[in-house]
């Protein structure tokens, strides 16, 4: 092969994006060079896993039985650094399409930003945002790729690149398997070039590495599979850095699981949850899954059936003795042992989580604050662990300090003997359902009530008919279990005033469904509740934000009859019951209660109104 006359370089450019990433890399962004060994490894680690699994049922493989090993070469006079993998190679359409391209869309923008908003960007969330390779051109000005694909009939190819726009692509005679990254270290970045420096930086990034990795002939890691030691010989260090391994997170996990089972299904796991919530928690399509491993091999390394996607932010590994290798993806999908699993490991999870809520209350609100909004989806779609999710739920209430969260069990606790049922309201914010007229009457009798305020909230609590026995009630609904108002006995009574709500209701027969005496009312004139049937003031704006053309279902108007402005409206009603004065007042008494609820929709009329009403009242 060697005389084998070759065909010159080809010369290809990176796409635009490519070229404009490249800069921000090299030339702002990061603090940490260190981190592009950390990717260099993972590639490397990658490519063996790929062979690892194909190695299995494919018997014609290049280099068949050669070891399955990281190699690091290092020159401390010539600054030369390379490392080498017997993984699985590139082909030519490897090189041009997986070298060359942004692998997550998004990225740009996001370092963009970073940049504009002159942060720096911590090395460690390159990690995060997939521009792995390229983190090497940091510490260097040329990059060479030698690699052979593990296919029989592929041919070696020579990549180089100055990082700038283009990159060249020529065959070359590699006979061997795999992939071998070379470069001459920039001066400011020589220690990368030192021995210890570089086995260090395995230690604290690369430690729990499935292969050996070399630095000379001397192996820097450890190769352990941790999940497969005993619960009490796990250290906290180890844990950290295998999670930070697995998750390419900085910060070490907020807890973590170990799981194993032997009977009708065998498996081992080790499950973290994060300090904090991903930049992507909630973009469906970016999360990563678990690993899976059969038998201490990878099958895959972002498996989504092995939990829920209300737990979808747990990270962590799952080996199993009870999965043939070779096992496809549409398999495992569907299988008893899978599935079994999954059940298995969604109920040890839920365990941890009221575990930590029972006896660390502020590792529990630590853990609720970042990833609730994801746990609480769990309400409506895990019928079987339904209850143990809404054991998990926190609210802050009328009763609680603000940031503070109780639980459906404490609340349930502390309700007198008299009060029937649990109460809520929600808001987009504490200050704002502070203000909310309705919460008048169980303010002034000590009644707790539940504050609403994770917009998920309105979709998960009215789905929960009862707790405990007790039902759950919106207070801002018009059938809540309320006693007539003390107050309302020094007022004017419903039977006397009638025709005023008639008029009130003749007026505002566009906008309500009724008007009627209020008997929760103490210091606001009016306020507006919901039908039975109606939804409350959150959920409809929400329904408005996804759909523009909905425009809510009518409520009713409840006045409070011992309110000094009724009686007054009273009074006019009785000398003039066609006044204009009516008109305006009610008017304004509706869109003022709307606007309370964070409901009206232009102030316009709103104000010209109460210039008129002060402009009156000034009159000498
Ligand atoms: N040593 C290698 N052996 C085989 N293929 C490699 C190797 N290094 C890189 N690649 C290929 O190049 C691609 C791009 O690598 P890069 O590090 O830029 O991103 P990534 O690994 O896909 O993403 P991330 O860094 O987020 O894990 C890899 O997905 C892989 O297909």
């Amino acid at each position: 092969m060697s005389d084998h006359v070759h065909a010159p370089a080809q010369e290809f450019e990176y796409q635009a994006e490519m070229k404009q990433l490249l800069h921000l890399i090299v030339h702002s962004l990061y603090t940490h060079p260190e981190v592009f060994l950390r990717e260099l490894i993972s590639n490397a680690s990658d490519a063996l896993n790929v062979v690892r699994f194909r190695q299995l049922a494919d018997a014609s493989i290049v280099d068949r039985d050669a070891p399955l090993e990281i190699r690091i070469t290092l020159n401390k006079e010539t600054r030369e650094f390379s490392i080498e993998d017997t993984g699985v190679g590139m082909t030519k359409d490897d090189l041009i399409n997986n070298i060359g391209t942004i692998a997550r869309s998004g990225t740009l923008a996001f370092l963009k930003q970073m940049k504009e908003g002159q942060k720096t960007l911590d090395g460690d969330l390159i990690g995060q945002f997939g521009v792995g390779f390229y983190s090497t051109f940091m510490v260097t000005d040329e990059v060479t790729i030698e690699t052979r694909h593990a296919n029989q009939d592929s041919v070696g190819y020579r990549w180089k690149s100055l990082g700038e726009g283009k990159f060249t692509i020529e065959e070359t005679d590699r006979t061997k398997r795999g992939t071998k990254i070379s470069f001459t270290l920039k001066e400011d970045h020589k220690e990368f070039s030192e021995d210890w420096r570089v086995k260090n930086i395995i230690k604290k990034y690369s430690n729990f590495v499935d292969f050996p990795v070399y630095v000379g002939e001397e192996k820097v890691n450890a190769v352990s599979a941790l999940w497969q030691k005993r619960r009490d010989d796990l250290k906290e260090d180890e844990l950290n850095e295998f999670y930070k391994y697995i998750s390419n997170d900085y910060q070490a996990p907020l807890g973590y699981l170990h799981v194993a089972l032997e009977g009708s299904v065998n498996f081992k796991a080790l499950l973290f949850i994060p300090e904090t919530a991903p930049f992507a928690l909630f973009s469906e399509k970016d999360y990563k899954g678990l690993h899976l491993y059969a038998n201490r091999v990878l099958i895959q390394d972002d498996c989504k059936d092995l939990l829920p996607e209300y737990l979808r932010f747990v990270k962590g590994v799952v080996d199993t003795e009870d999965l043939p290798l070779n096992v496809s993806r549409e398999v495992t999908q569907n299988s008893p042992v899978m599935a079994k699993i999954n059940k298995t490991l969604v109920s040890k999870l839920l365990g941890l989580l009221e575990e930590w809520a029972n006896t660390d209350s502020a590792k529990y609100e630590k853990f609720y604050k970042n990833f609730s909004p994801l746990l609480k989806t769990g309400v409506n779609s895990d019928y079987a662990n339904r209850d143990k999710l809404i054991n998990l739920l926190r609210f802050e209430s009328s009763t609680t300090d603000k940031g503070k969260l109780t639980s459906l069990k404490d609340y349930v606790a502390r309700m007198g003997s008299e009060q029937k049922e649990i109460y809520y309201v929600s808001g987009d914010h504490r200050d704002l359902i502070e203000r909310n007229p309705n919460l008048e009457y169980f303010k002034k009798h000590n009644i707790e009530v539940l504050f609403l305020i994770d917009p998920i909230d309105v979709f998960v609590v009215p789905s929960i008919t009862e707790y405990e026995k007790k039902p759950l009630k919106s207070i801002e609904k018009a059938d809540i279990d309320v006693k007539p108002e003390d107050a309302q006995e020094a007022g004017l009574t419903e039977s006397v005033v009638k025709p005023l709500l008639t008029t009130f209701k003749e007026l505002l027969i566009d906008k309500v469904e009724d008007v009627v005496a209020s008997k929760r009312l103490v210091d606001s004139a009016v306020t507006l509740v919901i039908g039975k049937e109606g939804m409350d003031a959150q959920t409809e704006r929400m329904m408005k934000m996804f759909n523009k053309e909905y425009s809510g279902s009518k409520k009713i108007l409840e006045v409070n009859l011992s309110h000094p402005l009724i009686k007054n409206l009273w009074a006019i009603y009785q000398n003039d019951s066609k006044s204009p004065m009516l008109k305006t007042i009610a008017f304004q008494l509706y869109e003022g209660a709307l606007l309370m609820e964070g409901n009206l929709p232009s102030p316009t009329e709103f104000v010209a109104r109460m210039t008129e009403i002060m402009e009156r009242a000034t009159r000498a």
